[in-house]
């Protein structure tokens, strides 16, 4: 199996916006680099540029909007994206929620550019649903449980396992990542050993004294 991965979403916290938002990338690179495991900044379209100038993690968008260039005032166009060194997007995510027509013209374009498509999803049905339009990966999470401290891996054991079986079942080669409230290195395990193939998270690392133990803790225990 590909070694686990970690996609920290930076969303709009203070703690990872700005400057902030630099150091953390500077941890998650130290992080990687230390353990070996794939680590990914989602950080806000303003500090993109920045992150991937200074470090050499790989950065995924927060949202991309369906749209080509041309007349759409305020929303997130791929292509300077792309320019300002994304590798991946996330998509759908529970604070932005998407129509399903969006969702399909969103993972094309993803294809089209050649970048990862990570899909977010709230519980089994959407991620079966998500997966027949092939993104790279689904990222299963109970919106009630995001932002809580409590971890889908731990206390809804289920959904991940159920979801990784489902999404499996239709086309093996999607990855399958969960995330609400995953914020150590027991909740990290036990998203692996239900056959996760890694974790999207954001307040257990970013509220943290210091996000770079908090990463290493995270990893710690695969
Ligand atoms: O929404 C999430 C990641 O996309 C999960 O957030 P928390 O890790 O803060 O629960």
């Amino acid at each position: 199996m590909d070694r686990p991965i970690v996609i920290l979403n930076y969303k709009t916290y203070l703690e990872s916006s700005g400057i902030k938002a630099l150091e953390l990338a500077h941890d998650l690179e130290s992080a990687a680099n230390e353990s070996g495991i794939t680590m990914v900044a989602a950080p806000q379209a303003i500090d993109i540029y920045r992150i991937s100038e200074e470090t050499s993690i790989p950065i995924f968008a927060q949202h991309i909007d369906p749209v080509s260039p041309g007349g759409n005032t305020g929303h997130n166009l791929i292509d300077p994206f792309i320019e300002s060194g994304i590798s991946g997007s996330l998509i759908n995510h529970s604070e932005n929620r998407m129509k399903l027509a969006d969702i399909y013209e969103a993972i094309k374009l993803c294809k089209e550019h050649e970048i990862d498509s990570c899909v977010c999803t709230n519980n089994i049905a959407t991620s079966k649903a998500i997966s027949c339009l092939s993104p790279e990966a689904v990222a299963v999470e109970p919106p009630e449980l995001i932002g809580t401290g409590i971890p889908v891996s731990q206390a809804q054991p289920e959904i991940v396992e159920e979801t990784v079986s489902q999404v499996k079942d239709i086309n093996r080669n999607i990855k399958v990542l969960c995330g609400a409230g995953i914020t150590t290195g027991d909740d990290m395990k036990a998203a692996i050993d239900l056959g996760a193939d890694g974790v999207l998270l954001a307040s257990g690392i970013i509220k943290a004294k210091s996000p770079k133990k908090a990463l290493l803790d995270l990893v710690s225990k695969l």
